[in-house]
């Protein structure tokens, strides 16, 4: 059921801010203020940047759903359409509770830059169901993401040119792979209609390493970050990601695969971790492996006995770490517990998590922070190579495995022959679909950092504004060539 489709051309903003935070802020009013801090290091036009501002379109629905018990609810939802520069948009469809259409808008945003950082050649996009899906049976959960899909596919607001959703807060490869089935079911003439969604599971022609590459991609940007001697050396840190005490908020799909690639890969401490109820701490280093089962087992942190718990969330919060990591959602740290943090870094696994204010104070702090559009881009990034990877019907393995095998051959034998041995068939491996995916992913987060330490470097701002610089210098260069845009 529709409710309002509006379509804004206006690019004159009469977006105006104050210098308290509101305890009600917005993220759309955030991230007009990074984009207004950033432009100043920028030439492009106020009007573009008050033109960047706003979304193109924004859908908002009101849903019935059937409960299994045959009673009818309703639930709003919503999608934005940020900036149409580049096509598709993309960007995460969330189920929960109180969302507000102009925190909604402020992700859109988020997502055009966060994509422009990284060099993805599409538009912001997000969206989703104001719901709390633990408070639906998983039929109801199916009914319901087939029923906004099909909202969306009706109003022009999603398909492999148009808006290609994600998975985000409260949705999984499993949601994505309902909503790509109705796509399929109504559209079923749509030759790259696989590419509708992304973040599905392998089996629905997802790719491999999706669900792990925020996380992933987050691992890469901090160790790229930690090797800036202007970072750690004021801070009195170490380059190493090895031994450094962490703690995380939120033990989702990104805070747990952020704990797991630091703890795995990086030999890092997770010394606490929180959720919404408490947290847990051990000064020696979680387990993070045993974490996730018993979370997974009990939907609770409480009760995990290889640590100490403790049922005040602030409690682990305010002990002292190397690194901060919010992993949870936006606006986490504000003006009312950033005080608490005893931090050197935070570094933004989650969606704008850090209010002005309190990002703010903590700089005034001696904090550093490392920006979620690069720390957690790895997900949009791999989302990208899914997308690619539905569009040409073909795996990148799938194409290139059995000439690389050949030409590795050819090598091999040319190297025995001129030392004298002998090749063995064993010798001989190509890249896994899952090796290129990572690899491609380290390669663009890398460039991101580096640009980002560059920037930051030339005009002596934080890795925050520089990465903001970054990503409005691409979106104007993309854009002033546009109809639209024509400056
Ligand atoms: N999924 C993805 O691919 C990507 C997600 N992101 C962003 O990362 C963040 C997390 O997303 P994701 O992991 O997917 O979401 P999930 O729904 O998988 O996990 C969110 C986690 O955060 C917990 N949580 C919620 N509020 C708080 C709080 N105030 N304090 C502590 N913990 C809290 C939740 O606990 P509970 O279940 O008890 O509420 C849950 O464990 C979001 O900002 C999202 O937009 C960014 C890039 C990619
Ligand atoms: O993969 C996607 O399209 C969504 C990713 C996402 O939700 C995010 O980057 O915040």
């Amino acid at each position: 059921m529709l409710k309002r489709l509006v379509g804004r051309t206006s690019l004159i903003s009469k977006f105006s801010f104050s210098t308290n935070e509101s305890t009600d802020i917005s993220v759309r009013d955030s991230i007009h203020r990074l984009i207004d801090r950033a432009s100043m290091y920028t030439r492009i036009p106020g009007s573009f940047i008050d033109g960047l501002k706003k979304c193109s379109h924004v859908l908002e629905l009101s849903i019935p759903l059937k409960k299994d018990n045959g009673q009818l609810a309703v639930f709003e939802a919503y999608r934005a359409h940020h900036s149409i520069h580049a096509l598709p948009l993309k960007g995460g469809i969330r189920f929960a509770p109180n969302m507000r259409l102009a925190d909604i808008e402020g992700v859109a945003a988020l997502m055009t830059l966060k994509m422009a950082c990284a060099d993805i050649p599409y538009g912001g996009a997000h969206g989703g169901i104001s719901v709390d899906p633990s408070s639906l049976s998983v039929l109801e959960q199916e009914r319901l993401a087939r029923a906004y899909a099909k909202e969306l596919i009706k109003s022009g607001f999603m398909g492999p040119s148009i808006d290609v959703p994600g998975p985000d807060i409260g949705t999984d490869g499993r949601t994505m792979a309902w909503i790509m089935d109705e796509f399929l079911k109504i559209a079923p003439d749509v030759t790259e209609g696989l590419a509708a969604v992304t973040g599905k599971p392998e089996a629905a022609g997802g790719i491999a390493g999706r669900k792990e590459a925020a996380g992933l991609g987050f691992y890469f940007a901090l160790k790229n970050f930690l090797e800036d001697e202007e970072l750690v050396e004021p801070l009195e840190l170490t380059k190493e990601l090895k031994g450094k005490k962490i703690i995380i908020q939120g033990f989702g799909n990104v805070g747990y695969h952020v704990s797991k690639f630091l703890s795995e890969n990086g030999k890092a401490k997770i010394i606490g971790v929180l959720d919404q109820n408490g947290g847990v701490y051990k000064a020696t280093g979680l387990d993070i492996t045993a974490l996730k089962t018993y979370y997974d087992e009990n939907k609770t942190l409480k009760g995990f006995t290889e640590g100490k718990h403790f049922d005040n969330p602030e409690d682990v919060l305010s002990k002292t770490c190397d690194i901060f990591i919010p992993a949870a959602s936006e606006n986490t740290i504000t003006v009312n517990n950033s005080h608490l943090l005893k931090c050197k870094i935070v570094a933004e696994a989650a969606n704008l998590p850090l209010s002005i204010k309190a990002e703010e104070n903590l700089i005034k702090n001696g904090v550093a922070i490392l920006p979620d559009i690069i720390m957690n881009s790895g997900g949009v990034i791999s989302s990208y190579f899914e997308y690619v990877k539905n569009i040409g019907h073909i795996s990148p393995e799938k194409l290139t495995k059995r000439w690389e095998l050949k030409s590795n051959e050819k090598i091999l034998q040319f190297l025995a022959r001129i030392l004298g041995t002998e090749v063995q068939n064993s010798d001989l491996q190509v890249a896994s679909d899952l090796e290129i995916v990572n690899n491609a992913l380290e390669d663009i987060i890398q460039n991101s950092v580096k640009t980002a330490k560059k920037t930051s470097k030339l005009y002596s701002i934080s890795y925050k504004d520089a990465a903001y610089v970054n990503a409005l210098n691409r979106i104007y260069e993309n854009l002033r060539y546009s109809s639209h845009y024509a400056a």
